[in-house]
């Protein structure tokens, strides 16, 4: 059994409400999860090998519940358009180049350094269209020993010709890769993603859902995220009470462990069947900001029990920076205080902190915090940099570290209890 422990200042939010702080301790860890926190190491623990990172703030590693790897080349770009049109522009074609696995590594490997380098130690993602560009990620990030859930994308309608795909191949490519990687790693897993409802026939959404239910694989999809998307869905389900429900008749909301991103224009009666089915929202603000799509409401779901996650979703998100999506996630909570004449309140650093790491985290299981029985996955910050520290508390170093540090100041990343090397 492998056992260590981490002597540091350790900083989590086992619950939205306040961060837990520990000047100095020992992090115990037996076979990758915690055991406890401690002032002294007790007698039964005195032979594990102790990591030193005496004045270093160690805290859980950052959860980005949404982003797109084909997309990555398009960082930056082409956020002058609103969604509809950034798709057809910039983001389809760039998908379509992802049957060329050599394009594809290289792009994949450099997205997977990325998110080694700032600290992003769980992720949920979105490959492209295509079945071998999506073993390759899910290869690339088994050997990375970083963890995440992959999905091959499906969509069979409303795209350019190249990435639109025969609806039968859609399904039989993502019973394939379910079949070949559900046991293959305990860190990285399928997951099934249809692209969004316009992009989607019933038909597939139908098979889809059924592949769900038959195999218990989450699923990952956008909800709600543009006022013209809205509108279109609308138009092309009439005979529906809204988005949302387009989802939930075929089995794709909750019906397995489910994710939604953007939920920037739910009903009320959505809000209500994510809080049954215990959907989960992906907040995305930089995304939501970039591609002028509006503010999401994050405070309702937080009241009303809704699991909430941030993501990066890049490349509408310019930035994998999970510190800088938190600091989004802050100011865009309190633009939209303002926006309800002071009636939603604004995200706390420890609510941000907690959907950034537990919050997002839970999706995978006990991951994002530090409570007994979790799977050490964390950071370890030297902030010595970052400008006077005396007097400081650790939170307010980690809060200064959210908003002015960066990659240079995160010293060594944990997965599951080992240590996470470059990737290659
Ligand atoms: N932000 C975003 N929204 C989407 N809706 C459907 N596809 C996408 C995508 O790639 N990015
Ligand atoms: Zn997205």
């Amino acid at each position: 059994m492998s056992s260590i422990a981490l002597k540091g200042d350790i900083v989590f939010t086992p619950n939205k409400d306040a961060f837990k702080t520990y000047k100095d301790h020992y992090l115990v860890v037996e076979d990758g999860k915690v055991v406890g926190i401690f002032k002294e190491l007790k007698e039964e623990y005195k032979n594990y090998p102790v990591k030193e990172y005496t004045d270093k703030l160690i805290i859980p590693g950052f959860v980005d519940i949404h982003l797109h790897a084909p997309q990555y080349p398009n960082l930056g770009l082409g956020l002058d358009k609103e969604l509809i049109p950034w798709l057809n522009t910039y983001t389809f074609p760039e998908e379509a180049k992802y049957n060329d696995l050599e394009y594809a590594e290289k792009v994949y490997r450099r997205l997977i350094y990325d998110l080694w380098r700032k600290g992003t130690t769980s992720s949920i993602v979105y490959s492209s269209i295509h079945k071998e560009g999506t073993k390759l990620l899910m290869d690339l990030f088994i050997d990375s020993n970083l963890r995440a859930y992959v999905g091959k994308v499906n969509m069979d309608r409303n795209t350019i010709p190249e990435l639109s795909e025969d609806t039968e191949k859609s399904l039989e490519d993502t019973e394939e890769i379910i079949k070949e990687y559900n046991d293959k790693s305990s860190l990285v897993k399928p997951i099934i993603t249809p692209r969004f409802v316009p992009s989607c026939t019933e038909k597939l959404m139908k098979g889809l859902g059924d592949l769900a239910i038959r195999y218990d694989i989450p699923v990952q999809s956008h909800l709600s995220e543009n006022t013209d998307e809205v509108e279109w869905v609308k138009s092309l389900h009439p005979e529906f009470k809204d988005y949302a429900s387009v989802y939930n008749a075929y089995n794709l909301f909750g019906q397995t462990k489910t994710i939604m991103a953007h939920c920037i224009y739910n009903t009320e009666n959505e809000l209500d069947l994510m809080e049954k089915n215990q959907v989960y929202a992906a907040h995305c603000p930089h995304s939501n900001y970039n591609l002028s799509s509006g503010i999401m409401p994050v405070r309702k779901f937080l009241d009303k029990g809704i699991p909430v996650g941030l993501g990066s979703d890049v490349s509408g998100g310019h930035s994998l920076s999970m510190p800088s999506v938190m600091v989004a996630a802050i100011q865009a909570s309190k633009m939209k205080w303002l926006e309800t004449n002071k009636e939603l309140k604004p995200l706390t650093s420890s609510e941000a902190f907690f959907l950034a790491t537990k919050g997002g985290g839970s999706f995978f299981g006990k991951v994002g915090s530090f409570e007994e029985g979790y799977a050490l996955d964390a950071l370890v910050i030297d902030d010595s940099d970052l400008g006077h520290m005396d007097g400081l508390s650790l939170e307010d170093r980690l809060q200064r570290f959210i908003y002015i540090g960066d990659d240079r100041n995160i010293v060594e990343r944990y997965v599951d209890g080992k240590r996470v090397e470059k990737p290659m």
